[in-house]
């Protein structure tokens, strides 16, 4: 079975308001689709376990280059939604830097929304796009904004956040990031609350839902 299932991708640096839109577009289509129609995947939620590695080891991953992130399992979890089955998708602690337990069983969807930092750095998961997203808010507003979610809801320190986007947070941004914005098709300015953009996006996916 081949059902229809329009797969959106939306990319860029961290922070810079990729869940916001996300959430955004999900609230708004599902008064016309219904909860269960729309779903949203972060790409966090596919960060690789590391439950077998003390904690002083998992602060050391470079959390920002695409071998932290199980792209393998997130393609298959959309080709399988793509053909009608459904998925658990893994759920992720900021704080133990590993997998959790639990998992949440996705039901097959007519719109998949899915945002992440390296999503459009990877072919297969370009191929399985039907359209894609770029954030381009300035890294300056990214950081600050990085910093003040971090501390409040990832428990960390101002000084952890710091140094890890001194370290890898900004390179990673430069080596991987900012280049695979050439994959996009849309680029979307300034962030998460940018209405036009989001207007736009939301009559994409309603044009192919309505092919
Ligand atoms: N245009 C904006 N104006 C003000 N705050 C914003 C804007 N876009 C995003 N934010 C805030 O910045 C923080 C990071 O946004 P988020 O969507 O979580 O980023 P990402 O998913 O790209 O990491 C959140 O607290 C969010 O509410
Ligand atoms: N254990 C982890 C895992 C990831 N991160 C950081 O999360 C960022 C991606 O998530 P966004 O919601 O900000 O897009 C990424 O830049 C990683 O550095 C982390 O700090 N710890």
């Amino acid at each position: 079975m081949n059902s229809q299932c329009v797969i959106i991708g939306i990319a860029g640096a961290s922070a810079s308001g990729k869940s916001l839109i996300a959430k955004t577009i999900f609230e708004e289509l599902c008064r016309d689709l219904g909860t269960d129609q729309i779903g949203v995947i972060a790409e966090d939620a596919y960060y690789r376990d590391q439950g077998h590695l003390s904690m002083e080891q998992r602060v050391l991953t470079n959390y920002d280059h695409p071998k932290a992130l199980d792209h393998e399992l997130l393609c298959r979890h959309l080709q399988a939604l793509k053909t009608g089955e459904a998925v658990e998708i893994p759920t992720y602690s900021y704080s133990d830097h590993t997998r959790m337990a639990d998992t949440i069983k996705m039901t097959p969807k007519k719109v998949i929304i899915l945002e992440g930092i390296l999503l459009l750095t990877d072919p297969g998961l370009r191929g399985l796009m039907d359209a894609s997203v770029f954030m381009d808010t300035p890294l300056d507003i990214c950081f600050m904004r990085r910093l003040a979610r971090d501390v409040a809801e990832r428990g960390r320190t101002m000084e952890s956040v710091m140094a890890q986007y001194t370290e890898t947070v900004r390179p990673m941004f430069l080596q991987f990031i900012d280049p695979s914005k050439q994959y996009a098709d849309i680029i979307v300015p300034r962030g998460g609350k940018n209405r036009i953009a989001t207007d736009i996006l939301k009559a994409r996916i309603q044009h192919l839902l309505a092919k």
